[in-house]
């Protein structure tokens, strides 16, 4: 179990973390998602011991990283894939950590062979594709069989089969009864691969539930409505206490049926020519949920700004 206690990093006069307080709890993945400076990162490097938080603790099986006896045996991780010595085999490499630890030799093998790595155990790293990296990674943090596994963004720039394998990996630790902390910056990888989400936005904590919720209360159903008599609708809509926008041409609703609309329309003689409902994607509802909380928002290029990047001058 990791838990996380009104953790905050300062960093000069950023707050880079602010009073996060979670807990991931064993036998499921639980995501933690959050926009690109939203400060994912910095939170597992504290729960590491790898950055000291400015206030606040994080516990991981109820004590901090850093007074594990064999550390690796507590929490295995997944940082930075790339930051290895490429001149290594990737059995030396893993060699080397588990004698460091004070680890079985055994071990090496058994994590090569359950990465689907035994038979690139004598290649240099440095030929590595990301996909092999990546797995080496996670051979490393498997080392010492621990109860806890974090992996920051570990399926960025993966091709399709890497990012399936490693979904199915975290499932499968999961459901072997472990603790598993993934981070992402996509909602639609996380709505695939996490039972649980921790969201941040910021620093600061923007949602702690379950997937299935979470994508609930966030994709929210509207219903559009076009019409030629529009102002008349949206006034009787407005009598059953029904507020319009308009968007795109329609009036946009919500809280009420089609049907609802439908009948309204047809009992006071208002013509009709479209009615549909409409569910937001998951990242439309993630990027709605974490708007305010972006760091850099690239700019979008209108009609009137007068030119597009990377279009002819
Ligand atoms: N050593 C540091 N010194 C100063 N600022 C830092 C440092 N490390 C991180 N930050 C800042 O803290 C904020 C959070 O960064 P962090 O890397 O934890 O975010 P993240 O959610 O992991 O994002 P990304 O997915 O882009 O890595 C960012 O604004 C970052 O610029």
């Amino acid at each position: 179990m990791i838990e996380a206690r009104g953790l905050t990093k300062v960093y000069g006069s950023k707050k880079a973390v602010d009073d996060l307080s979670f807990t991931v709890s064993p036998g499921i993945v639980t995501g933690f998602l959050g926009p690109n400076g939203a400060g994912k990162s910095t939170t597992m490097r504290m729960i590491l011991g790898l950055d000291r938080p400015t206030s606040g603790q994080a516990l991981v099986n109820g004590q901090p990283y850093t007074a594990a006896k064999v550390p690796l045996r507590e929490v295995g991780a997944l940082l930075d894939a790339k930051d290895v010595h490429g001149g290594r085999t990737a059995r030396a490499h893993l060699t080397v950590l588990a004698l460091s630890n004070g680890l079985p030799k055994r071990r090496v093998d058994e994590v090569l062979e359950l990465t689907g790595l035994t038979g690139v155990a004598k290649k240099r790293i440095r030929g590595f594709s990301l996909g092999m990296s990546q797995r080496l990674g996670i051979a490393a943090a498997m080392l010492g069989d621990p109860d806890v596994l974090m992996f920051d963004e570990p399926v960025n720039g993966l091709d399709p089969e890497g990012i399936l394998w490693i979904r199915n990996f975290m499932r499968s630790l999961a459901a072997g009864g472990r603790t598993v902390f993934v981070s992402s910056h996509l909602m639609s990888e996380m709505a695939l691969t996490a039972d649980h989400l921790i969201v941040i936005g910021r620093g600061k904590l923007l949602a702690d539930m379950g997937t299935k919720d979470f994508i609930a209360q966030n994709s929210a159903t509207t219903v559009r409505v076009r019409s030629p008599q529009a102002d008349q609708l949206a006034r009787a809509l407005a009598e059953r206490g029904t507020q319009t926008r308009q968007v795109d041409g329609y009036l946009e609703l919500s809280g009420v049926a089609t049907d609802q609309v439908g009948d309204l329309a047809a009992s006071r003689g208002i013509t009709i020519h479209e009615l549909f409902q409409q569910r937001s994607s998951l990242e439309e509802a993630f990027m709605e949920l974490t708007r305010d909380s972006v760091e850099y928002h690239a700019e979008v290029p209108t009609a009137a700004s007068g030119s597009v990047p990377g279009g002819a001058a």
